[in-house]
């Protein structure tokens, strides 16, 4: 059986199959405002996305992702806590079954319903794949969503829903602007993490944004429809496809605003 997010091969049981769940540097992790670090060398976020590089929608089984063209510099993430320049390629959420959890990150112990990743990789490497081994190879930027008015651009996402509800559907998705997913404010935390999910891998410089996005509790609802399963298996909703957060390990937790 491979992993999942079930009491049978759930967050919990990963460490067998891949033993670094236990690592120095898993994510997610509780972030302690009083405990981050105030940097006032870390730069503002330069996150610059070309719609034109948004592909396709795709049910990947654990969560959805929209995934972009990776193949030149049109949208990427520079400045910031790290150097050099990463190149988007993809950005996914995870969320509860119900509003009270659903973020891998939280906030002195506060749950969001929903945590959106945007995903980067170093172009100092030759591939995602490649760069996804190394330490300093992704960043992703983490947005939490909190339940308040529509969110008119994660509706977009939503009305694609029904082409993808089951494990392994796709469909194309052209011309969406990441961009309107960011909240006003791109004030951050930053620390070194991981991949939340298997393989875990300890290459992801976490920037977690202060500020949360909305979305209505009837849009949570719909996140709440696709399936875990695939066409013809039993269907299973998929929700509740969170990683909870990690020991720290002393790590520093570094804040880009007083
Ligand atoms: N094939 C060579 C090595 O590539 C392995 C990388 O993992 C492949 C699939 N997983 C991901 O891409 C992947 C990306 C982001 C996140 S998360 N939730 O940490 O943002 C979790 C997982
Ligand atoms: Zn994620």
């Amino acid at each position: 059986m491979s992993w999942g997010y079930g009491a049978d091969n759930g967050p919990e049981k990963w460490v067998t199959n891949f033993p670094i769940a236990d690592g120095p540097r898993q994510s997610p992790i509780d972030i302690v405002p009083g405990e981050a670090s105030f940097d006032g060398g870390l730069k503002p976020l330069n996150l610059k996305y070309d719609p034109s590089t948004c592909l396709d929608i795709l049910n990947n089984g654990h969560s959805f992702q929209v995934t972009f063209a990776d193949d030149s510099d049109s949208s990427t993430l520079t400045d910031g806590p790290i150097s050099g320049i990463y190149r988007l390629k993809q950005f996914h959420f995870h969320w509860g079954a119900s509003d009270d959890r659903g973020s891998e990150h939280t906030v002195e112990g506060t749950k969001y319903p929903a945590e959106l990743h945007l995903v980067h990789w170093n172009t100092k490497y030759p591939s995602f794949g490649e760069a996804a081994g190394q330490p300093d190879g992704l960043a992703v930027v983490g947005v939490f969503l909190k339940t308040g008015d529509d969110n008119p651009s994660l509706q977009k996402i939503l009305d694609a829903f029904d082409a993808i509800k089951a494990k392994g559907k796709q469909t194309s998705f052209p011309g969406f602007d990441p961009a309107t997913l960011l909240p006003g404010c791109l004030d951050y935390w930053t620390y070194l993490g991981s991949l939340t999910t298997p393989p875990l891998l300890e290459s992801v410089t976490w920037i977690v944004c202060k500020e949360p996005i909305s979305v209505s509790c009837e849009q949570m609802a719909k996140f709440r429809s696709l399936l875990f399963s695939a066409e013809g298996e039993a269907e299973c909703c998929m929700v509740d496809n969170y990683r909870p957060p990690q020991p720290l390990k002393g790590r520093p937790v570094r804040a880009s605003f007083q």
